[in-house]
């Protein structure tokens, strides 16, 4: 099966003009087949605060209601997407900036209310996710770049998390690729000790992610974010690394810096 590296890049990297700079160099000067997600989660909040639009978020996911899914509609499907392909074409990397609802790629799903509203977020209806315009795309030699946005084929945008996106990619497009899903953020992978950017956990499984989620030594985003790991390791996806941006190209060889999950 051909290569193909999904590549997920967090807000913490998009607000760093500098992280993000060597970042695009980098993703720009991965040979072969390669998709790009991004987040935006801190943008949007800012924009949203300018607007007076308050962010408020339950476990990770933003609490999305009318007048908040169109700032992310804007700020992700918009400014952040289209930045990102900009200054991609500027590397050299012939990107296309798609959203969930183009070519009808993810459909999703508005999450049922039970004890808490998130508004218009999407969950993914991973049974009917559509590969074909995607692999159509590669094999013409474009790198598709994703804003975290799904549609319910009603007509409704949804707001879904970035890290989901590129895991059910990944699973949907491992019956085609031998995929390697590689989560890019800020800090060099996971680490046993949040405050020690050295401390990096070179290997995870599902007994050490026991021991870990026993020691409280996983908070914040960086839970959502193996949950969606190990999903796609128990789904098809032939590997999984989280690591630096700065990373990213490297972490394309068989070389790894950061946290393989196995
Ligand atoms: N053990 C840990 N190792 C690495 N990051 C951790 C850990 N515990 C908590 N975190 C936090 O998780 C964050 C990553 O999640 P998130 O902010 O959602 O990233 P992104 O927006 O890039 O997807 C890190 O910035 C860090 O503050
Ligand atoms: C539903 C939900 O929470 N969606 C996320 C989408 C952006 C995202 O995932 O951005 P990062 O990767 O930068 O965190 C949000 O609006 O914050």
């Amino acid at each position: 099966m051909i290569d193909l590296f999904i590549i997920k890049v967090g807000g913490n990297v998009i607000d760093n003009p500098e992280l993000l700079q060597t970042f695009l160099e980098k993703f720009a000067a991965i040979p072969g087949k390669k998709i790009l997600i991004h987040g935006g989660g801190k943008i949007a909040t800012r924009i949203g605060d300018k607007l007076g639009i308050e962010s408020k978020y339950v476990d990770g996911r933003r609490i999305t209601d009318a007048d908040t899914i169109d700032v992310v509609t804007m700020v992700y499907g918009g400014l952040v997407n289209k930045q990102l392909v900009a200054k991609l074409q500027a590397n050299g990397c012939n990107a296309i900036g798609l959203t969930g609802a183009d070519a009808n790629i993810i459909p999703a799903v508005k999450r049922p209310v039970k004890e808490i509203d998130y508004g218009f977020v999407g969950d993914i209806r991973t049974e009917i996710l559509h590969t074909g315009p995607l692999k159509a795309l590669l094999d013409t030699g474009i790198t598709p770049v994703f804003a975290p946005l799904t549609h319910d084929g009603n007509g409704q945008i949804l707001n879904t998390n970035a890290d989901t996106i590129a895991s059910s990619l990944a699973i949907a497009l491992s019956q085609h690729y031998s995929v390697r899903l590689i989560y890019c953020f800020e800090k060099k992978g996971v680490l046993r000790d949040p405050a020690d950017d050295e401390s990096v956990i070179n290997l995870i499984n599902k007994e050490i992610y026991q021991q870990l989620l026993e020691e409280k030594i996983l908070t914040d985003g960086i839970l959502p974010k193996l949950q969606n790991a190990f999903g796609a390791i128990d789904n098809g996806v032939k590997e999984v690394l989280i690591g630096h941006a700065d990373d990213v190209l490297s972490n394309t060889t068989p070389k790894v810096a950061g946290t393989l999950i196995c």
